[in-house]
């Protein structure tokens, strides 16, 4: 048989599980996750490579295929320069595309013109409400594709088999879905045959992304989002939404071998954490720069295990008022952006390299050197 390839756009309202059902289909965390809403910024591509899977009595088989899975912002309506990009990174998504995985939370219950949400934090207990219209805002998004849409009913670990039916039913009647599948993201339940479906709807082609690639997003940009993870985490309030972290240096080590004293090499990262006002700022830096300890700590052991290298961390708070209402310092924070100022960076300094002396990287020893700027 031959290879089954395409572009497979994961899109939904903000927490119905869009990152964690990407990562449980790579079997690695590629897009951070949390129980807050609106997490993912940018759209994240993971590379998923799918052998052949012969056809048997029991069994109708699969082709080999290499499913570019792309993991989207949460759709909502967009209020400042920041939510219009996060809403841009979700139509270009759907522009290119084989297939659109519309995933929806299974927990929720629809009663008329109102949406109840459980509380992550009392599950079964409290339900906050939402409006409808956010349902309705997503659903626009894919009712007007020409693709196959499937619709994915998430997180059925927390639901009832017999509550699924009537929201089944209820999507159902707003838009013709391709098939309808209930997973849990978090159990990794159901995904097999969701790829089975995916698969099957691909166009036979070519690979997009060289066999063992699993992302198009370089290590320095993943690193930058497992710090965000770390500031969504530990702190509350409004800064989790008024933050965003770029990576100011980012020295690899020259070698991955172990060193004489049989120690993993070092790989050398600088950070800056953006906030909006002075209070963010003080509350990222917390009691004698605890909360930024905490931060760097959390965020070092998870970044050292995504490269295998030790990691000498240091974190910077910055603020910059308002800046999710600055278009250029919001396009600014675009990684494809961050990439070509790094690629012209370098251009401009291999020029310059000879007359230019080395800058020193400080060495922060084995602690994080979380300090305020
Ligand atoms: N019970 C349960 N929880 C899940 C499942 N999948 C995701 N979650 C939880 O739902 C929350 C949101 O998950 P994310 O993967 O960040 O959701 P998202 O759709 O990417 O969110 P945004 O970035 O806000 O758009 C997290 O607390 C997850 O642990 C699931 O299958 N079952």
């Amino acid at each position: 048989m031959a290879l089954r390839s395409g572009f497979v756009s994961i899109v939904g309202r903000p927490n119905a599980g869009k990152s964690t059902l990407l990562n449980a289909l790579l079997g690695q965390k590629l897009a951070i996750v949390t129980h807050k809403p609106q997490t993912t910024r940018t759209r994240i591509q993971g590379v998923l490579e799918l052998p052949l899977r012969k056809k048997t009595s029991s069994d109708a088989g699969r082709s080999m295929a290499q499913v570019v899975m792309v993991d989207t912002p949460g759709v909502h309506k967009p209020d400042t320069q920041l939510d219009k990009r996060m809403m841009q990174e979700v139509h270009d998504a759907l522009e290119s595309r084989d297939v659109v995985l519309f995933i929806v939370d299974a927990t929720h219950r629809i009663h008329g013109d109102e949406v109840f949400e459980q509380d992550e934090k009392k599950p079964g207990v409290q339900r906050r409400r939402k409006s409808k219209a956010e349902d309705d805002f997503a659903l626009q998004l894919v009712q007007k594709l020409d693709c196959p849409v499937i619709l994915v009913l998430n997180k059925i670990d927390s639901v009832p088999r017999a509550d699924l039916l009537p929201i089944i039913q209820h999507w159902s009647t707003l838009h013709k879905f391709a098939d309808v599948i209930p997973i849990s993201a978090r159990k990794k339940d159901g995904l097999e045959l969701l790829l089975d479906k995916v698969v099957e709807k691909l166009p036979e082609g070519q690979r997009y992304f060289p066999k063992d690639q699993l992302t198009d997003q370089p290590e320095r940009f993943l690193v930058a989002e497992l710090i965000r993870e770390k500031i969504l985490m530990l702190t509350g309030e409004e800064v989790p939404y008024a933050a965003a972290v770029v990576i100011e240096k980012y020295e690899e080590p020259a070698s991955m071998r172990k060193g004489k004293d049989g120690k993993l090499p070092v790989t050398k990262i600088a950070a800056a954490i953006y906030c909006e006002r002075a209070g963010q700022k003080a509350i990222l830096i917390g009691k004698q720069g605890t909360m930024l300890k905490q931060i760097g700590s959390a965020a070092r052991k998870d970044i050292e295990s995504l490269l295998g290298t030790r990691v000498f961390l240091e974190l910077f708070v910055k603020v910059e008022e308002d800046w999710r209402t600055k278009r250029v310092f919001v396009d600014d924070l675009d990684w494809r952006r961050q990439l070509e100022q790094l690629a012209e960076k370098q251009g401009r300094s291999m020029s310059l390299a000879e007359s230019a002396e080395a800058v020193d990287f400080p060495d922060f020893g084995e602690e994080d050197g979380a300090e305020e700027k």
